[in-house]
């Protein structure tokens, strides 16, 4: 049987494990009759449970560099290891497999199926997973609860507010308790209440399920809430900040 301490070390030990690893990151992409480098060498790493962000002006590479840790593009040299794939060595099956399992993605523009109820886009990444019909009914249920939506399992996005839409977006993206999740501005079409409020849920589920989240911004409210801020600046790291925690 394990003593307390014992657990207290596991714990320690699993909350310093390294999610997302750069080295040397470059990121290319052709230009005309040239080429554009995105990014231009980065370095970082993110251990399990961060809440940390990408910050920097528009075109300073932080999208680029969320969708090469979201496997949804691949480095042109230097080095991006997730979960333990290196990304640049996957193949479209296996990086599809990494995102299918351990990631989960909010975006902007919410990206939900209109034709669909709340119930039906929520389920949908379990669908592609080996659940049953009464497992999916409960994780649904369970992640429309952490987004406070369960009085709006049958209704259509269309018929949502903003604020309500990227709730659900983030019922999505959490239902099957993903490791990592990649939110590129999630903000930026919600006012500042709703803003503040998914926010919270965001914050509230990263300390209580200690997944690791990873935001791409530029909006001051969604900064306030970041505990690791990472400046990027044309296509470098400018500088890093952490935010102490209170205990
Ligand atoms: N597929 C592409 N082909 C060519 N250039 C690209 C491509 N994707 C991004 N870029 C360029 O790379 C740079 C970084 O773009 P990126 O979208 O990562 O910036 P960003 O910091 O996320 O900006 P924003 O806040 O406006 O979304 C920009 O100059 C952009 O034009």
């Amino acid at each position: 049987m394990l003593g307390e301490g014992n657990i207290v070390q596991k714990n320690k030990k699993s909350m310093e494990k390294s999610v997302i690893s750069i080295r040397q990151l470059v990121k290319k992409f052709p230009a005309g009759k040239g080429e554009f480098t995105a990014l231009k060498g980065i370095d970082l790493e993110f251990n399990t449970g961060e809440f940390a962000g990408l910050i920097g002006p528009s075109g300073s590479g932080k999208t680029t560099l969320l969708n090469i840790i979201g496997s949804l593009d691949v480095p042109s040299t230097g080095e991006a290891v997730v979960l333990g794939s290196s990304i640049g060595e996957l193949s479209a099956r296996e990086a599809a497999r990494l995102r299918k399992h351990s990631l989960g993605f909010i975006f902007q523009s919410y990206n939900l199926l209109a034709v669909h109820t709340v119930f039906e886009n929520v389920e949908f990444p379990l669908l592609l997973l080996d659940y049953s019909a009464s497992e999916r009914k409960k994780m649904v249920q369970e992640a429309l609860e952490w987004v406070g939506l369960t009085d709006k399992t049958d209704s259509r996005p269309p018929k949502l507010s903003g604020g309500e839409c990227q709730r659900v977006a983030i019922a999505r993206a959490m239902v099957k308790k993903p490791s990592l999740v990649l939110a590129d501005e999630p903000t930026a079409n919600l006012d500042a209440d709703n803003s503040h409020h998914i926010l919270k849920t965001m914050e509230t589920l990263n300390r209580e399920l200690n997944t690791t989240f990873l935001f791409a911004t530029h909006d001051e409210k969604v900064i306030g809430y970041l505990r690791r801020k990472i400046f990027l600046k044309d296509g470098r790291v400018d500088k890093e900040e952490w935010v102490k925690q209170t205990p």
